[in-house]
């Protein structure tokens, strides 16, 4: 009981780093520290050192890939998950994370870690950005539907066995009903049930942008996750 109580001080106020290479990293710090955590910008492998968690913002994933290589960041983030860091990608970032990426150029690679297969440009190839609400019950906590910003994004085709899907797309409240079918419908019907949130272990993706607008919900389900991951340390530490 009076364990709870003993927790280092990690576990209440984590340290998370922004990937700033690219992207929204101004937005991401902001939505972390509103969740309840210290948010650092990182450009370098001794600041990474320095946090508990990462965040990879959105942007292109085949310039982030190469910015990765060009700060000697590609194989320190990767031993990293690999050792068990909890990371959250959105958008570019999710992509980052993906196991397997469809409609890459032959010489992008990932960082991997989500046994999933992602389409990268899926969304974006009518429209480069929109708003669709989503089905995310455990992401919401209660407190409505989320509303996804979407810039040229990915979209999961599939997931391995260990994968949650954590959101999948719903049609918009205001879409057509009846018979009117054009091109607008079809894409509306293409863009609905995809899977667009996922959480594998540590590591958790979204293929939309939570950092925009004030919502940080999402924002505070990773650093639960963070949390929670710092907790299940000490239990294992005092064991
Ligand atoms: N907003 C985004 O992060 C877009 C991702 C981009 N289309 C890519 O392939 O990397």
């Amino acid at each position: 009981m009076a364990q709870a109580l003993d927790l280092p001080a990690v576990t209440s106020r984590p340290t998370v780093g922004v990937l700033a290479l690219q992207g929204d990293v101004r937005e991401h710090l902001a939505a972390l520290v509103s969740a309840g955590a210290d948010a650092v910008p990182v450009r370098r492998p001794a600041e990474l050192a320095a946090v508990d968690a990462l965040v990879l913002p959105g942007g292109e994933s085949t310039t982030m890939d190469k910015l990765l290589r060009a700060f000697d960041l590609f194989g320190p983030v990767r031993e990293r998950i690999a050792a068990g860091m909890p990371v959250f990608g959105s958008c570019a970032g999710m992509i980052l994370l993906a196991d397997r990426v469809l409609d890459r150029p032959a010489d992008q690679q990932t960082l991997g870690g989500i046994d999933m297969t992602v389409r990268r440009n899926a969304f974006g190839r009518q429209v480069d950005s929109f708003e669709q609400p989503l089905r995310a019950p455990r992401l919401e906590g209660g407190e409505g539907p989320l509303h996804a910003v979407f810039i040229r994004a990915p979209w999961v085709e599939e997931v391995g066995p260990g994968v949650e899907v954590l959101a999948t797309t719903v049609a918009p409240a205001h879409a057509p009903a009846g018979p009117r079918h054009d091109v607008a419908d079809d894409e509306a019907h293409e863009r609905t049930g995809r899977i667009v949130a996922v959480r594998h272990g540590r590591l958790l993706a979204t293929a939309f942008h939570p950092e925009i607008g004030e919502d940080a919900r999402v924002h505070r389900f990773f650093v639960n996750m963070v949390r929670e991951d710092a907790v299940a340390a000490t239990q294992q530490s005092s064991t």
